[in-house]
């Protein structure tokens, strides 16, 4: 899929990833509608997306995934300014295992929310023309995060829920593909000050700084990149991509 004239929305996109997938988006021609709940730097950077890729090319919507109704609007608005949406990535997510049905709610629940309002624009069994969705899962997401179960099982729920949405949609002629990032440790506020979010998992600390010196950290840039591939390449369906710093590679499941 060429990105020119394509319209995106992205979850979580005031900060760290979600603001780098936002600039790739920009940079490679689509239109942008950003949703966060951080309205001051959500707004500031649509100002300056705007300067720099032409006015009326990104929205800022205040939205929280946690809320069915701000995310129907939030769409309904990207719909009417952009004509339609061809890419949503559920990005928006918090690590924090002491309020562990929020992260429930934000980074699997809010996945699944955005999602099945998504298809009710997106779905060519809707009228809409189809398009990928990608959502911004983890490491985590195949492998265990001893120091943070309940970020792991979240991040797992989102890979096991793309797959199956990928299979839905193919069997069922929605023309959307569904895909997973899998990043190793990224550098933003989210790895800043992780013993404050381990919760009854603070002993745990150790590991977790032991994991991030063995993986590396990548940058913004490096998640986003990988964005543009799954978003371009048309043969991408039910993918989990691992980026890590020695490079990706996509996981091989076994079969059923
Ligand atoms: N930083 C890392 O090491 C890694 C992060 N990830 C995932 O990447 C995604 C983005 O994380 P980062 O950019 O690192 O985090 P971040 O904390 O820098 O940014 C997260 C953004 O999401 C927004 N957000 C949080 N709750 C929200 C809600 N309920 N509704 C709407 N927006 C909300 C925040 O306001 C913020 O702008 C998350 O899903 C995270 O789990 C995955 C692998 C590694
Ligand atoms: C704790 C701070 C927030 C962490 C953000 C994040 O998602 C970082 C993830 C980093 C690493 C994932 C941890 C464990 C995964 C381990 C192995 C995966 C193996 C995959 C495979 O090849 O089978």
């Amino acid at each position: 899929m060429a990105l020119t004239g394509k319209s995106a929305v992205v979850t979580g996109a005031a900060l760290g990833i979600g603001k780098g997938l936002s600039e790739v988006l920009l940079q490679n021609g689509a239109k942008v509608a950003l949703l966060d709940v951080k309205e001051s730097a959500g707004q500031s950077l649509v100002e300056s997306l705007n300067q720099q890729h032409g006015t009326g090319s990104a929205l800022f919507l205040k939205c929280d995934v946690e809320s069915e109704e701000q995310l129907k609007a939030a769409f309904q608005k990207a719909t009417e300014t952009f004509g339609g949406i061809d890419i949503l990535c559920n990005n928006a997510g918090i690590m924090n295992e002491a309020t562990w049905e929020k992260a429930v709610s934000i980074n699997l629940m809010g996945v699944i929310r955005a999602t099945y309002i998504a298809l009710e624009h997106m779905s060519k069994l809707n009228g809409g023309k189809g398009g990928v969705i990608v959502q911004t899962a983890s490491l985590a997401g195949l492998g265990p995060f001893p120091s943070c179960p309940v970020y792991t099982a979240t991040k797992s729920g989102v890979v096991g829920f793309t797959r199956a949405m990928a299979a839905a949609s193919a069997v069922s002629g929605y023309g959307i593909r569904f895909n997973a990032l899998c990043p190793t440790f990224v550098q933003t506020e989210m790895i800043t000050n992780i013993p404050a979010r381990l919760g009854q998992f603070s002993h745990l600390n150790e590991v977790a700084e032991q994991l991030k010196e063995k993986l590396g950290v990548l940058s913004v840039s490096d998640v986003a990149e990988s964005l543009l591939e799954l978003v371009t390449d048309e043969t991408k369906n039910g993918e989990a991509l691992m980026i890590l710093t020695k490079g990706k590679a996509y996981m091989q499941f076994p079969s059923p």
